[in-house]
């Protein structure tokens, strides 16, 4: 039996993050401690609210039987679960980014299908702090630092992460309570990976708190939904579908409004290469547009007239003339 407090405090992070008491979730549950761990809070906190799937990549030999023994445990608590593959095989190029992609793409798919409106991952501050330092590293700005996000958009549905304050070891100690079974994943310590180096030299130096640098993120997360918000008043106010006006805007908010800009041509220009995501720079592009020269990020080309900026798709690129 899980400890009544550890349910409560699941069910209190879970409405902190939707607004609801009592959410129907819809869980991404890989099979791994942690979201063994959140499967089991999840079905103590909401019984009968809790649907889950597994995205089976088809990369690995195992995964087939890993989504299945998911499968099992959840057919024996009563939990409607899926497996989830891929709609074509993933490509080998940049493996772990296109897994990503198919797998987020797969699970907002079978959510909202579900009629689910949140989606589930079972990230915790361990991982908040590993992003963070390993973002800090590359000198990321403060959309890369707040790490990974409470909530946010995904399709049709809203992703959470409602384990995000909780630690590694509080999730180890409920699969080791309860008996979860869990798949190990070895790559999770192999030192060829950076996160795994990481993990490692974060454990070996007692001063380093990773509980206090989670929360730095959570900080600088914050401080950024603020400054989305003043952001979300001037995008309503701009002067045209595709254009801004940065008079007198700071910096801070030119990045914002420059951003969706960009992203707002690429969705209804249908422009899906090349890619473009939070972790893009745009300093560059917000130099030359303030020296008045216009600028391409993302298959859109910005022309700045005056403190006005106004995007289009960029012609495509002719590499082969
Ligand atoms: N194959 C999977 N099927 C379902 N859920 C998954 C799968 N892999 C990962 N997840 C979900 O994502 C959480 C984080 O997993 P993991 O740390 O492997 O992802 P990640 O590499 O950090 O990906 P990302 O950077 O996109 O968050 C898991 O706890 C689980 O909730």
């Amino acid at each position: 039996m899980l400890a009544p407090d550890l349910v409560t405090r699941f069910a209190a992070d879970l409405a902190a993050l939707t607004g609801e008491p009592h959410p129907p979730l819809a869980l991404a549950v890989s099979g791994g401690p942690d979201s063994m761990a959140m499967l089991a809070l999840a079905a103590a906190a909401l019984p009968g609210d809790v649907i889950a799937a597994t995205f089976d990549h088809r990369l690995r030999a195992e995964s087939a039987g890993e989504a299945a023994m998911v499968a099992r445990w959840c057919a024996d608590h009563a939990i409607p679960h899926a497996v989830l593959t891929p709609a074509r095989p993933i490509a080998a190029n940049s493996l772990q980014a296109r897994a990503r992609t198919a797998r987020y793409a797969a699970l907002a798919a079978w959510a909202a299908g579900q009629g689910a409106r949140f989606v589930a991952t079972a990230h915790h501050a361990d991982d908040q702090a590993e992003t963070m330092l390993m973002r800090a590293n590359r000198a990321s700005g403060v959309a890369g630092l707040s790490g990974i996000r409470r909530r946010r958009p995904l399709g049709a549905v809203m992703l959470v992460r409602p384990l995000l304050g909780w630690r590694r070891a509080e999730l180890a100690a409920i699969v080791a309570a309860l008996a979860l079974p869990v798949v190990d994943d070895p790559s999770n310590r192999d030192p060829r990976f950076a996160r795994a180096r990481v993990r490692q030299w974060l454990a070996a130096i007692p001063e380093l708190d990773t509980g206090s640098i989670a929360r730095s993120a959570d900080h600088l997360a914050e401080m950024l939904a603020d400054w989305e918000q003043l952001a979300d008043r001037v995008w309503s106010q701009r002067p045209a579908d595709a254009a801004i006006d940065v008079a007198d805007q700071p910096r801070t908010l030119r990045r914002l409004l420059l951003r969706r800009l960009i992203a707002a041509v690429r969705a209804s220009h249908a422009i899906v290469r090349p890619p473009f995501g939070p972790e893009t720079h745009v300093e560059a592009m917000l130099d030359a547009l303030a020296e008045g020269r216009r600028a391409t990020q993302g298959g859109v080309v910005v022309t700045p007239r005056g403190t006005v900026w106004t995007a289009a798709p960029a012609p495509p690129r002719r590499d082969h003339a």
